[in-house]
């Protein structure tokens, strides 16, 4: 190597890690390392709002190693700097640059195809998701309005709570914005999916892997409906198995909120959950066929405005909705009851925004 492009090299490479340069900061490399994002590495650019916190740093680091992700932008209002150099060091393909409070939102967001949203407080013990609304309401409204602003054509994974009336506040907003499009806008579930597979593989006592079980309705307490009668491969489940069955997916956040007594909620297990459905959105996004996964969404499948059940995701987001299915006695008694808790959250969201 001539000693002139050594030294040009070694002065980039420091311009780029010097502390007054950092991160923040567009470097040289960075701009080199977005280049070959744009032109080489084929793939998605992905941004997380809410990426320093208990969700958001291990989401950052599955989805640093996912081969659709190119581009990874990290945005918080705290502590993004720490997590971006950290999660940058992965020898993965995704090019990761971190922004720090509500001055570079709108940078995080320009540019990209899909927004996950852990943003938020989460419960302590004797909390319900509720109880978050307050303060995770005005959190939502301002990153939505940064969405619709800068990257109105984003797929939007919201999974900030109370998500039952956090979809709906994120769809005024975008709607207020003139920017809504329905099918881009999913609220996730996944979690409740990712543990009603695991408690009924447990039942069944097979691998969770080859259990398949729809959840629809919501995300909170009884809008959690699971489908046992539906579950694939099909098997059956006595009245006290399908009790226990259902207020264990449906108090599965409580479960771990009380074990952590105090120090939050659900944050593993979230990440993995949000990375898979993350996934699932990035693999319709390529023109995959045939990926369903269960969402909260706007819908026509009851007569409530949004709700939770099987969706196919495409290139446009969630392009088909699907129908419950036939419910047995019990599952028709836990949907009247989800239906009319649900109604109320969503109608909370909405007068958040139209007051
Ligand atoms: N949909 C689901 O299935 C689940 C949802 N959750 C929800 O996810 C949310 C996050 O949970 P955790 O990560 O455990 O909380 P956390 O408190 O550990 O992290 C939240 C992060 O959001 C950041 N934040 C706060 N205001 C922000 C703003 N205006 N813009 C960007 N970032 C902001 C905080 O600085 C923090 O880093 C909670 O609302 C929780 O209830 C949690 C588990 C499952
Ligand atoms: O329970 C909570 O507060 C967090 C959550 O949504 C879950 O774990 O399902």
């Amino acid at each position: 190597m001539q000693s002139t492009e050594a030294n040009q090299r070694i002065a980039r490479i420091s311009a780029h890690l010097h502390p007054s340069n950092h991160q923040m900061e567009e470097s040289s490399i960075l701009k080199r390392a977005e280049c070959r994002a744009k032109g080489g590495a084929p793939g998605f650019k992905v941004a997380i709002l809410g990426a320093a916190g208990g969700i958001g740093q291990p989401l950052s680091l599955l989805m640093k190693m996912n081969p659709l992700v190119s581009v990874l932008h990290l945005y918080d209002v705290v502590n993004t700097p720490g997590v971006t150099a950290d999660i940058s060091h992965m020898d993965t393909g995704a090019v990761v640059k971190g922004f720090l409070g509500q001055q570079q939102l709108e940078s995080a967001l320009t540019g990209m195809d899909l927004i996950i949203i852990p943003a938020g407080v989460p419960r302590k013990p004797g909390m319900t998701r509720d109880d978050l609304f307050n303060i995770n309401a005005g959190i939502v409204k301002t990153i939505c309005e940064g969405i619709a602003k800068c990257c109105p054509n984003a797929i939007v994974n919201l999974i900030s709570n109370p998500v039952n009336s956090t979809v709906p506040i994120a769809a005024e907003v975008f709607k207020k914005a003139g920017t809504y499009d329905p099918k881009k806008l999913l609220g996730v579930t996944m979690l409740d999916v990712v543990r009603a597979n695991t408690f009924v593989a447990e039942v069944l006592g097979v691998d969770p892997r080859d259990v398949d079980v729809p959840v629809v309705g919501g995300h909170a307490g009884v809008t959690i409906l699971p489908l046992l009668s539906q579950v694939k491969p099909p098997c059956s489940f006595t009245a006290e198995e399908t009790e226990y069955l259902t207020k264990r997916i449906q108090d599965g956040g409580t479960e771990v909120v009380q074990a952590k007594a105090g120090a939050g909620s659900a944050t593993l297990s979230m990440a993995y959950a949000a990375v898979k459905f993350a996934d699932a959105c990035l693999r319709g996004l390529r023109g995959d066929a045939g990926i369903v996964e269960c969402a909260f969404v706007s819908s026509a499948v009851t007569e409530l405005p949004f709700f939770a059940s099987k969706v196919r995701l495409g290139r446009a987001g969630a392009e088909e909705i699907y129908q419950l299915g036939p419910l047995n006695e019990y599952e028709r008694v836990g949907l009247e009851k989800a239906k009319k808790e649900l109604a109320a959250s969503i109608q909370k969201g909405i007068s958040f925004i139209r007051k």
